[in-house]
C-alpha cells in the first residue's frame, strides 16, 4: 500500500526547500555584508531541488536530463554548500580545482550513461561525492561560530548526508542486475531521493538558525560596545555592574572598581592631531584590557575616561591592578604613538562602604582627581 505517492513527497519536500532559499536570499540582502555565504546557499538548495526534480524524472524525460544534467546541479549544488561555509567563516573559497573536480565527474557520469553504461557505476561515483562534499561540509559546519544550535544542527546533517550516501553504495548489490532503473520502479532510489530532499531542507534550516545566531551576536555586540576601542559602553557597563553589585553584596564579598583618565590628553590632540590621540586611546585600551582577568570588566565612559569593575577583588588588590596598568602605560611600547602616562583612582564597596554603584564611581572619581592634583601619572585610594 502506498501511503502518499513518492513523486508527491518530492514536489512537496522541493517546494519546501525553495521556500527556504526564498528565506535564505532575502536574509542574504538584508543580513551584514559580513555574514557571507547565505547567497551561495539560496542558490545551493535551488539547484540541488531542481535535480532531485530531474532526478524523480528519470523514465519519463531522456537521460541527458534526467542523469547528467540531474548530477551537474547536485554536484554544483554541493559544492556552494561548501562555499558558502567557507565564506560564512570569512575564508577565500578557491574555485578552479573545485569546479574541475566537479567537471571531472559529471562527465564520468556523462561517459557511464552512455560510454559504458552502468547503473551501479553511476550511483557509486554520485555516493562517494555526496561523502566527500557532506564530509567537508559537516567538518567547517562544526567549526562555524557562533557554536549554537544551529551549528549543530548543520553538523548532524552533514553527517546524516555521509550515512545515508554510505548506506546506499551499501545497498547497491541489492538492486537485481538489469532491474528498471526509473524511479517509479526503484524504491530505494526513492527513498534515496526522499532523504535527500529531506537533508536538503534540514541544511538550510541549520544555515539560516546559524546565521541568525550570528546576527544576534553581532547586534549584541553593536548594543554594547563602544566602537572604537570594543570595551563596554556605559550602558553595558552598568547593567553588568548591577549584577556583580548584587552578587558582593550577597556573598559579602568586596568589589573594587578603578576611574582612569589619561594626563594631559588634549596636549597629544593638539601636538599630534585627534587621529594620533585616537590611536592612544586604543592603545590603552588594549594594554589595559589586557591585564584584565575574564570577569573584569572595561568600560570606556566617554573621551579618554575608563572604568573598570573588579569582582572579589578588595582595596589593597584593586590598587595593585591600577598600579600595574599605570606602570605598563608608562613603558612605551608602540614607538608610533607618543610617550603618555594615566592617572588612576581606586574605590572598594563593603559593609561601610558607598551604597550603591554611582556611589562607588564617585568616590573612585574623587581618588582620581587627587592623582591629577598629586601630580598625574598616579594612583590613588
Ligand atoms: N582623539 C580623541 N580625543 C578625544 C576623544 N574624546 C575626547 N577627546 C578629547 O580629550 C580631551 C580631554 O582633555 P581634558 O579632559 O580636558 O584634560 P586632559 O588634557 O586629559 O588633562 P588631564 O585630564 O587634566 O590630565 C579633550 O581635548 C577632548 O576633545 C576621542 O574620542 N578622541
Amino acid at each position: 500500500m502506498e501511503l502518499i505517492n513518492p513523486r508527491t513527497f518530492l514536489i512537496v519536500a522541493n517546494l519546501l526547500g525553495l521556500l527556504c532559499a526564498l528565506v535564505l536570499w532575502v536574509q542574504a540582502k538584508s543580513f551584514p555584508a559580513d555574514i557571507g555565504g547565505l547567497r551561495d546557499w539560496a542558490k545551493a538548495v535551488v539547484l540541488m531541488g531542481c535535480a532531485s526534480g530531474l532526478a524523480s524524472l528519470r523514465g519519463l524525460i531522456p537521460d541527458a536530463f534526467a542523469i547528467v544534467l540531474a548530477a551537474a546541479l547536485l554536484l554544483s549544488g554541493e559544492l556552494l554548500l561548501v562555499i558558502g561555509l567557507l565564506r560564512y567563516s570569512g575564508r577565500t573559497p578557491q574555485w578552479r580545482p573545485a569546479v574541475d573536480a566537479v567537471a571531472g565527474l559529471v562527465l564520468l557520469v556523462a561517459w557511464l550513461t552512455w560510454g559504458s553504461p552502468s547503473y551501479p557505476g553511476r550511483i557509486f561515483i554520485m555516493a562517494l561525492a555526496h561523502i566527500a562534499f557532506f564530509a567537508l561540509g559537516a567538518w567547517l559546519a562544526q567549526q562555524a561560530k557562533p557554536a549554537g544550535f544551529g551549528s549543530r544542527l548543520l553538523s548532524a546533517m552533514f553527517v546524516l548526508g555521509v550515512a545515508v550516501a554510505v548506506l546506499r553504495i551499501a545497498t547497491l548489490s541489492t538492486d537485481f542486475a538489469g532491474a528498471d532503473e526509473a524511479f517509479d520502479r526503484d524504491p530505494i532510489q526513492q527513498v534515496y531521493l526522499g532523504a535527500f530532499s529531506l537533508g536538503i531542507l534540514g541544511l538550510s534550516i541549520g544555515f539560516i538558525l546559524i546565521a541568525n545566531e550570528r546576527l544576534r551576536e553581532e547586534l549584541e555586540y553593536l548594543a554594547t560596545r563602544d566602537p572604537m576601542t570594543g570595551a563596554f559602553n556605559r550602558r553595558a557597563f552598568f547593567a553588568r555592574a548591577e549584577i556583580e553589585w548584587a552578587r558582593a553584596a550577597r556573598s559579602r564579598r568586596p568589589l573594587a572598581a578603578i576611574v582612569s583618565d589619561i594626563d594631559f590628553f588634549k596636549k597629544v590632540n593638539d601636538t599630534h592631531g585627534h587621529h594620533v590621540g585616537d590611536l592612544v586611546i586604543k592603545d590603552f585600551a588594549r594594554r589595559a584590557g589586557g591585564m584584565l582577568r575574564l570577569p573584569d570588566i572595561l568600560a570606556r565612559f566617554g573621551g579618554e575616561e575608563f572604568v573598570i569593575l573588579l569582582p572579589e577583588t578588595g582595596l589593597q588588590d584593586g590598587c595593585r591592578v591600577a598600579e600595574r596598568i599605570r606602570q605598563e602605560i608608562e613603558k612605551r611600547r608602540d614607538k608610533a604613538l607618543p610617550p603618555y602616562t594615566v592617572s588612576l583612582g581606586v574605590a572598594v564597596a563593603g559593609d561601610d562602604g558607598p551604597a550603591d554603584l554611582e556611589a562607588l564611581l564617585a568616590v573612585a572619581d574623587a581618588a582620581l582627581y587627587r592623582a591629577k592634583q598629586g601630580g598625574r601619572n598616579r594612583v590613588e585610594a
